[in-house]
């Protein structure tokens, strides 16, 4: 990619951040911009008058000339209000923009990346959270850092020079310089946004992110055999490599601060040299050579906050281009709302014939990997009819499950339920008609009811027992002293591993699904258990259609079909 098409696409993600914000909220960006220039106008105009009031007092003072005093300090006294109330003021409105067009940004960012995990182009994980997450942090910095700014500078900028010529043609030079030379030290700072420096704080603040949740998370395993050492000193390089990333940021930051301080005092002295010789030649008098002087001393103020938002332009940048290119697919993506009517006849039954789960001709590949793992797979499921699918590890029948689920998307062919396709179905329908029970269920540090009323909220606690007893848990869970108040630890601790898988399908058995999608339901148990596991099992299901992916005979023994993830494919 040429550096000119990188830039144009970085620019790109800017500009697309701030027209999606003045099209969401076009009145608060608007109110936003128009709020910061009271402050900033009010603070320049209150130095140039006082400074102006200031000497034109004293000098009548020493010559006897009659100066009106009530209308200066009278404009000094409502130009002191504006500034303070108009810096309130501003804040109140630039950030409720801000928060209010980053509340929408966030909903279209997570639902367009819910959008792709369901297609199975991408799939979910912390890093990647942890990656969104810090970009929405970072574009709130693209209207109050970047936009606002560069407005206000160029329009104080503006009035200033406008201001000092008024007052004597050449005293706009200086002022003009002070806004040509901050403006050359931002571009810089533009040319330079790609740096690797932004890149590697991003890298380091990722791999700090994952290797402490891994830490954290494989602290048992870690300790056992003796990784804990290596895996702290991996977190503690990271760490280091982020320390050294944002000193360069930093420093870069401090030189811009630099150069741009340096060109306002420039400025300062060339106004100041320019009104002494205008004074002395005549062509000025004191008071107005002093208000031109305080007027350029104001500007430096104004134009830092260009500096301060400038240097931080490459990581907004990056994170312009991540989250537009994942709320993008929002915006085009078809938004067909589920409706009953498209999916049931009026019987009641699947339109789309007596099939439950249709899977047309479906091929998917994981991201990198060298070939499909399934090529061309094809599956019907009758209503309330039992399928086990059978294969060796590594064959596809997770994979499987999970594009049966709608959990991954296909890369070509169709999973349809009930005739109609998966990614038609609305997520809150999907999730109704289809129940996932998998090999390990997510468990929280939380009582056993409110782990069980994940699945349904307004369960009753007989509800509640009786899906225990489905789960052949309920005598267990009765024998604690706090019942289905017990806490559980972190990940379901207090319960042995097969406790936690039946707690699992307790928590399914909340449901009432046109289909249950069961991946080695009783892996973990011992034979009777999981006998009794699979009897009460069968009797709960009821009418609901059942995709097995089965390793026991015993498991295969209550099946209608048995059907090998191979003959899916047509090998046999
Ligand atoms: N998240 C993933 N990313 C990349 N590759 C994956 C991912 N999950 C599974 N795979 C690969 O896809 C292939 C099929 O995996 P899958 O888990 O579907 O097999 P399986 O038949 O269920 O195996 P097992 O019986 O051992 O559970 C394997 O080669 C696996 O390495």
């Amino acid at each position: 990619m040429t550096a000119r098409s990188t830039r144009s696409r970085h620019a790109d993600g800017l500009r697309r951040i701030l027209s999606w914000q003045w099209r969401f909220h076009p009145l608060a960006f608007a109110a936003g911009l128009a709020m910061s220039f009271v402050p900033a106008i009010a603070g320049i105009t209150l130095l140039g008058l006082s400074g102006w009031f200031i000497t034109a007092a004293a000098l009548a003072g020493l010559t006897g000339v009659f100066l009106n005093v009530m209308i200066p300090s009278a404009l000094i006294r409502g130009l002191a209000l504006a500034r303070t109330f108009g810096r309130y003021g501003e804040r109140l409105v630039t950030h409720d923009a801000t928060f209010r067009f980053l509340a929408d940004l966030r909903c279209r960012i997570f639902s367009g990346q819910a959008r792709e995990a369901g297609s199975g182009r991408v799939w979910r994980s912390a890093g990647l959270l942890g990656r969104l997450t810090a970009d929405v942090a970072a574009l709130d910095g693209v209207y109050l850092r970047l936009a606002v700014p560069t407005v206000v500078a160029a329009g104080v900028g503006a009035v200033v020079i406008l201001a000092c010529a008024l007052l004597s043609p050449s005293l706009a030079l200086g002022p003009l310089f002070a806004l040509v030379a901050t403006a050359t030290v931002a571009s810089g700072l533009v040319r330079h946004r790609k740096s690797a420096d932004g890149r590697r704080l991003e890298a380091a603040q990722e791999a700090l992110r994952v290797r402490t949740v891994d830490l954290v998370a494989g602290r048992r395993e870690l300790a056992v055999y003796g990784g804990l050492d290596a895996r702290r000193a991996a977190i503690l390089a990271a760490d280091a490599r982020m320390g050294d990333a944002e000193a360069a940021l930093q420093a870069r930051i401090v030189r811009a601060n630099v150069w741009a301080g340096f060109a306002a005092q420039a400025a300062v002295t060339l106004t100041l040299a320019l009104a002494l010789w205008l004074v002395a030649s005549g062509d000025l008098d004191l008071p107005r050579a002093v208000a031109a002087v305080l007027l350029v001393l104001g500007l430096p103020e104004v134009l830092a906050g260009l500096i301060a938002g400038y240097s931080r332009i490459g990581l907004m940048a990056r994170a312009a281009d991540r989250a537009t290119a994942r709320a993008g697919s929002v915006e085009t993506a078809p938004q067909e709302p589920f409706t009953l009517k498209a999916v049931m006849s009026a019987s009641g039954e699947p339109a789309g014939g007596h099939d439950v789960l249709t899977l047309d001709g479906v091929t998917f590949a994981w991201p990198r990997a060298a070939r499909p793992v399934l090529e061309n797979a094809s599956l019907q499921i009758s209503a309330g009819e039992w399928v086990c699918i059978v294969g060796p590890s590594g064959s596809g029948k997770s994979t499987l499950a999970s594009l049966a689920s709608g959990l991954l998307g296909p890369l070509s062919g169709a999973v349809r339920l009930g005739g109609t396709d998966l990614a038609a179905l609305g997520e809150a329908e999907l999730r109704r008609r289809i129940t996932v029970i998998g090999q390990r269920p997510a468990l929280f540090n939380d009582t056993i009811s409110a782990n069980l009323r994940i699945a349904d909220q307004t369960a009753s606690d007989d509800r509640l027992w009786q899906a225990l007893e489905a789960a052949a848990l309920k005598d267990r869970i009765a024998r604690q002293p706090e019942g289905l108040e017990t806490v559980l630890g972190e990940g379901g601790l207090g319960l042995s591993g097969g406790e936690q898988r039946r707690l699992g399908l307790a928590r399914a058995y909340l449901t009432t699904p046109d289909l249950f999608i069961l991946d080695e339901m009783t892996e973990g148990l011992d034979a009777p258990t999981a006998a009794l596991v699979l009897d009460r099992f069968t009797a709960f299901r009821g009418k609901a259609a059942v995709l097995m992916i089965a390793h026991k005979r015993e498991e295969m023994a209550r099946a209608d079909r048995v059907v090998s993830v191979g003959a899916l494919q047509g090998r046999v």
